[in-house]
């Protein structure tokens, strides 16, 4: 809907009503159309201000329209209207104008910014390309360098940077509508012809072809197989290249090929999920919206090794007061110049002092949490140090602190057995490094309560992270289904490939890193003390069947064998690739691993065949998504959307597939169940591929889309 009202005698404002982003639904198109007809036509109106409600002008397309017959007025004949209207049109920007929201900015004659306000072209982030003339005005406005930079990565521009660009023509700190309608008056008698962006040339660069070259390649190896980037470029090349209209047939062309696109369809799904995830439920029918956070006014961190000192960084960056507590005097002078550099690098990157820098006081003294709100815990993954850990929080804090573990994969329900009060402990699980990877974690237990789940997803929001709230289990989501993805790996090693061949499928499906050279990068060594912990691990002399067993299930030495020989990946130059000197990233083919795996083939009497991309991708990523779907029966993740969001920022699956349960069901359900049985026929002494009973049971309801599984689970949960 739009709102039409006359102000100062001569001035049509037009006021998108679409709550909460004014997003460009039918119905907000059809009042657009409407009220600039009516506003044209009323002849004591001499200019028109467009402004969005409450504070917002404009989220662009409304996105919930796409896969639906969109009906409704279409937005390029609205926006060239506007456009060719013979009255000056001003766009009133606060809040965000994004993708169809800019592009009718863009039709408009001047642009006018509230200081605060956010402008961009995200269409690439859903897979698509903007489609109401942005890929052929941007160009025209601020020249074609800076609108392939806009266009290809989709980033969001602040008020100031988009005057410094020219895609707005004034920034206002204040009522940003009273500005533009003062403005409006003052333009009312000049002249147009200057300010229909679509009758300007585009500036043609000098470097041309070297620049859309350099574009092109930059998009195809960022985008790990994503198209939008690519049909981007080529958009706005035809900007560049052709006349205004058919430039404007070339964008509809281009978008063609994406609208319907897996991709964009998985794109799309993300964007949903992941706000899907901030509503968070538990099984005990605890809710977020039915939960109240207590505000977290001074937090503390323990333990400032790799993990505590990212998370004592992100803590301060959000403004609050933080004790970061290290009782190895070395290594608390070692954190402190760490977290310090961190903070300044940070501040420098957005171009602000290092406030945060004065944020953080030092301690190697557990008392001197006494005060605060919120602990997190981050010392050396070993139960017996966390458990004393989590007794002497439980004497020291002040009563109603909350005490949170960053534990990866120890039972939080234990530590919280060592508290008073075990209802005010939840697990943190952040990503390294914990002030750059965007993934939480937020673990509950029985005990836990529905305050301190909401306090610690209000916290993680607050830090800028995309909290998902999980139950507890070994592993809880991400690592959970991570152990049979890797052990598909080491077993697809035996049984004929190498770590390059499994690494190039899946970094081709589009991770940035495949399984080999991420072990690598975060260290063979920890997966090894882990196993060692289960007591999985067996002196590397013996050979034969048996040693490739433990309790009937098939075992692969292959880690520990690396492990034993110090090759715990780029640490130490050596892993399952050789790398120039310990540290160093570059991975290369090891020549001495590849006749160690031979030898151990025959040592172990395993003959090698030839394995293709196609069967790795299936056993390693069907085994994940089956243990998926048994988390999901398990109740630790309440729908599809939680395990997706959390692959997507946390572990590298490639946003344009939509995370590992999107995925199964875009493969199909079926098919995803039949390949599972003919490998566990293959493999009977492997259970992760024996198929998960809801899976059998969704493929035997018909297999219905993903965003209706939780109604298949919470059947399934109440005739549990
Ligand atoms: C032709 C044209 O070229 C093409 C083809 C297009 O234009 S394609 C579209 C391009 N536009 C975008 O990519 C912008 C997408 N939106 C955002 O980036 C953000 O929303 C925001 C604007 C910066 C606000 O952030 P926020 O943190 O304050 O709130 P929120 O939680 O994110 O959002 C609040 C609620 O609004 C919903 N929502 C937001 N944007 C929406 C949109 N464009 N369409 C439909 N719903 C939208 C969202 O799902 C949530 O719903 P619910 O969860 O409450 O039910």
């Amino acid at each position: 809907m739009a709102q039409y009202t006359r102000v100062s005698g001569s001035v049509g404002l037009i006021t998108l009503q679409n709550p909460p982003v004014n997003a460009l639904s039918a119905a907000v198109r059809q009042g657009i159309v409407d009220t600039v007809k009516r506003a044209l036509g009323d002849p004591k109106v001499k200019s028109v201000v467009i402004c969005g409600q409450n504070g917002i002008f404009c989220g662009g397309a409304d996105i919930k329209e796409f896969g639906t017959n969109m009906s409704g007025p279409p937005l390029v004949p609205m926006i060239h209207a506007i456009e060719a209207a013979n009255k000056p049109v001003v766009a009133a920007i606060e809040g965000s104008a994004l993708g169809g929201g800019l592009e009718l900015a863009l039709g408009c004659h001047y642009r006018i910014a509230h200081s605060k306000a956010r402008l961009g072209l995200p269409e690439v982030s859903l897979g698509l390309l903007p489609a109401a003339g942005g890929t052929q005005r941007l160009p025209r406005l601020i020249g074609v360098p800076a609108a392939l930079d806009l266009i290809t990565t989709g980033r969001h521009v602040t008020a100031a940077e988009a005057l410094q660009l020219g895609v707005v023509d004034r920034v206002a700190e204040h009522s940003t509508v009273d500005a533009a309608v003062k403005f409006a008056l003052s333009v009312a008698a000049k002249s147009l012809d200057a300010r229909r962006i679509s009758t300007y040339p585009c500036p043609r660069p000098s470097d041309f072809d070297a620049l859309f070259e350099g574009a092109m390649q930059k998009v195809r190896q960022s985008a790990r197989g994503a198209i939008a980037p690519v049909a981007c470029v080529q958009a706005v090349r035809a900007a560049a290249t052709r006349p205004y209209l058919q430039g404007m047939e070339r964008e509809k062309e281009l978008m063609a090929t994406l609208f319907t696109s897996g991709q964009a369809r998985a794109l799309q799904y993300c964007f949903f999920a992941q706000r899907a995830v901030s509503k968070w439920n538990m099984p005990n029918g605890a809710r977020w919206d039915t939960s109240k956070p207590r505000p977290v006014h001074k937090a503390a961190v323990i333990g400032l090794g790799t993990m505590g000192r990212g998370i004592a960084v992100a803590l301060a960056q959000t403004g609050m007061s933080v004790v970061a507590v290290e009782t190895q005097e070395k290594q608390l002078m070692e954190a402190k110049q760490a977290v310090s550099g961190m903070l300044e690098r940070g501040a420098k990157r957005r171009g602000l002092t290092p406030a945060a820098l004065h944020k953080i006081s030092y301690s190697h003294d557990i008392q001197a949490v006494a005060d605060v709100d919120l602990v997190i815990e981050a010392v050396f993954e070993d139960m017996a140090l966390k458990k004393k850990v989590f007794q002497q929080l439980s004497a020291v804090c002040k009563p109603g602190t909350f005490l949170c573990t960053n534990t990866s994969a120890l039972d939080v329900d234990h530590l919280a057995s060592q508290t008073r009060n075990p209802e005010l402990v939840v697990g943190m699980h952040f990503f390294a490094p914990a002030h750059v990877m965007k993934l939480l974690e937020v673990v509950y237990g029985p005990q836990s309560s529905p305050q301190a789940v909401a306090t610690a997803m209000q916290l993680g929001k607050k830090m800028g992270k995309v909290s998902v709230a999980v139950g507890n289990c070994r592993g809880f989501v991400g690592n959970r289904m991570l152990k049979p993805y890797i052990e598909q790996a080491f077993f697809l090693l035996e049984e004929g490939a190498t770590p390059e061949l499994v690494d190039r499928a899946l970094e081709e499906f589009g991770f940035p890193m495949g399984v080999f050279r991420m072990s690598d990068l975060s260290g063979l060594d920890v997966g090894w003390r882990v196993r060692k912990g289960d007591g999985l691990v067996e002196s590397g002399s013996a050979s034969g069947q048996p040693t490739r067993l433990r309790e009937g299930r098939r075992y692969s030495p292959l880690g520990d064998l690396l492990c034993e020989q110090g090759r715990f990946g780029q640490k130490t130059g050596r892993g399952w690739y050789q790398y120039d000197k310990p540290g160093s990233r570059v991975a290369r083919s090891d020549p001495w691993f590849h006749s160690f795996l031979e030898e151990y083939r025959a040592r172990h009497g395993l003959v090698a065949r030839r394995i293709d991309h196609q069967e790795v991708l299936e056993r390693c990523l069907y085994v994940l998504i089956n243990e998926g779907f048994r988390i999901l029966e398990d109740g630790i993740a309440a729908g599809p959307e939680d395990i997706d969001i959390i692959y997507v920022f946390g572990y590298g699956w490639p946003r344009h597939r939509g995370g590992p349960m999107f995925y199964a069901g875009m493969v199909g359900l079926a098919t995803v169940l039949e390949r599972l049985e003919h490998y566990r026929q293959a493999h009977p002494d492997v259970p992760y591929l024996q198929p998960c009973s809801l899976l059998r049971r969704l493929v035997a309801s018909g297999s219905p889309p993903v965003h209706r599984w939780r109604e298949v689970i919470k059947k399934l949960h109440s005739q549990l």
